[in-house]
């Protein structure tokens, strides 16, 4: 068996997507996501100018030694652009191997695990009101889990909140717009917030928090103690993690659950914050995290030391990583929670997918393979629009972490 041809479609119903398609000689093709956002078409080249012409004539079985090929094979390792090229020619062989079975890939990863895989919601509002209604529409939608993120206060466009009650898309300019960003004031508005969602809906409800990058580690620190009597399921991205250890002073001074790892390419990225135990969650993806093939030797590794997998799933990874991760989460034992934010009905139609969202839980599809198709005549009716994430910066000017 032979990998015949190889091709990447870029598309934007509403929002970019990087898409590779790999056809096989016996009539079976594999679909693999590699939208990187607001530097889509770096990774398009990756995959055109230097993984494709490589790829034609190998056998996409060898799903394992491909990987090893891409990763090693180009001797610069590691890297959002690099790791997603990867994760897609991943994905797209996860679905041929699972197509040519006759399984739903899930069962080629070791089978069910759960019935279904509990996700979380985005609620956001420009003020504490609106975000306690956001979060209400959420819970009678049937979420089990919602992240809330308000309007601060003094701070122009905080991080988090959309124009949409189910749709948030920052990367929405030509060039990156410019927010604001104050420390102090987030640190004396967030708090409220989660007071009010506790009054308003009690203890049942998982709540979730993005800082976003945005605190330094005592900050940080402060953020999680403050936040520790609303017991939420997770604070995420509270601090920079290049520096690992910077989550030991975080980790001393609080037990509000710590969840990172968006960004993160490998195991590399994460192996300290794990093995130490500084964090509970580990938020790397199919997408982010070079596919399936390494992602699961993450969760692996993070199941030694009960970390807990919470796989990111903002819109700006498609469909195809939303259909991957739930046939992962629907396998990998230490599943922790997935993101879900919904994708425009333009999205949907483009690509095609048998998972579908039940009373807080999401399920794969019985399918052979993870699911999910493109329909490439209804793709090239929306070509590609540049669109950048939003800059972040301090009152002063002072360039921050958006
Ligand atoms: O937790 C999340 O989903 C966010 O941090 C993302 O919305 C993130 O900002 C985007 O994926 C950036 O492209
Ligand atoms: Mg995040």
């Amino acid at each position: 068996m032979k990998i015949q041809s190889a091709k990447v479609i870029v598309t934007c119903p509403g929002r970019n997507f990087v898409t590779l398609k790999i056809e096989t000689d016996q009539g079976v093709y594999g679909i693999g996501d590699a939208t990187l956002n607001g530097r889509e078409l770096s990774v398009a080249s990756y995959l055109e100018d230097h993984v494709i012409p490589s790829l034609i004539g190998m056998d996409p079985r060898r799903i394992e030694d491909i990987w090893q090929y891409l990763y090693r094979g180009a001797y610069w390792r590691r890297g959002p652009v690099t790791m997603r090229a990867i994760a897609a020619v991943d994905m797209a062989l996860w679905d041929i191997k699972a197509k040519m079975a006759g399984m739903p890939l899930y069962q080629l990863l070791g089978g069910r695990s759960r019935d279904g895989v509990m996700v979380y919601g985005h609620a956001n509002g420009g003020d504490i009101a609106e975000t306690v209604e956001a979060v209400g529409f959420y819970v009678d939608m049937g979420y089990k889990a919602i992240r809330a993120q308000t309007g601060v206060p003094g701070i122009k466009d905080a991080y988090g909140v959309g124009r949409g009650k189910l749709y948030y898309e920052p990367a929405d300019a030509s060039l990156p717009s410019v927010t604001g960003w104050d420390t102090r004031k987030a640190l004396n508005h967030v708090p409220k917030l989660f007071e009010e969602l506790r009054k308003t809906f009690g203890f049942d409800y998982h709540l979730l928090h993005d800082g976003h990058h945005r605190y330094t580690p005592q900050e940080a620190a402060n953020l999680g103690k403050m936040l520790e009597p609303y017991q939420l399921f997770w604070l995420e991205d509270c601090t920079p993690a290049e520096n690992q250890e910077a989550f030991k002073l975080v980790r001393q001074h609080t037990v509000t659950p710590l969840a990172v790892g968006e960004i993160f390419n490998t195991i590399w990225d994460c192996k300290d914050l794990i093995q130490n135990q500084l964090i509970d969650y580990i938020r790397a993806t199919v997408l982010g995290a070079g596919g399936l093939t390494h992602l699961r030797r993450i969760a692996d590794f993070a199941s030694l030391y009960q970390v807990r997998t919470g796989c990111h799933g903002a819109t700006d990874l498609s469909p195809v990583t939303m259909g991957c991760a739930l046939h992962f989460d629907t396998w990998v034992p230490n599943f922790g929670i997935q993101e879900y934010m919904r994708h425009t009905a333009e999205t949907d139609a483009v690509f095609p997918h048998d998972y579908r969202f039940e009373a807080g839980l999401m399920y794969c599809g019985e399918a052979p393979g993870h699911g999910v198709d493109i329909d490439e005549a209804l793709a090239a009716r929306y070509p590609y629009k540049p669109a950048y994430l939003p800059v972040a910066r301090l009152e002063d000017g002072t360039m921050w972490n958006w």
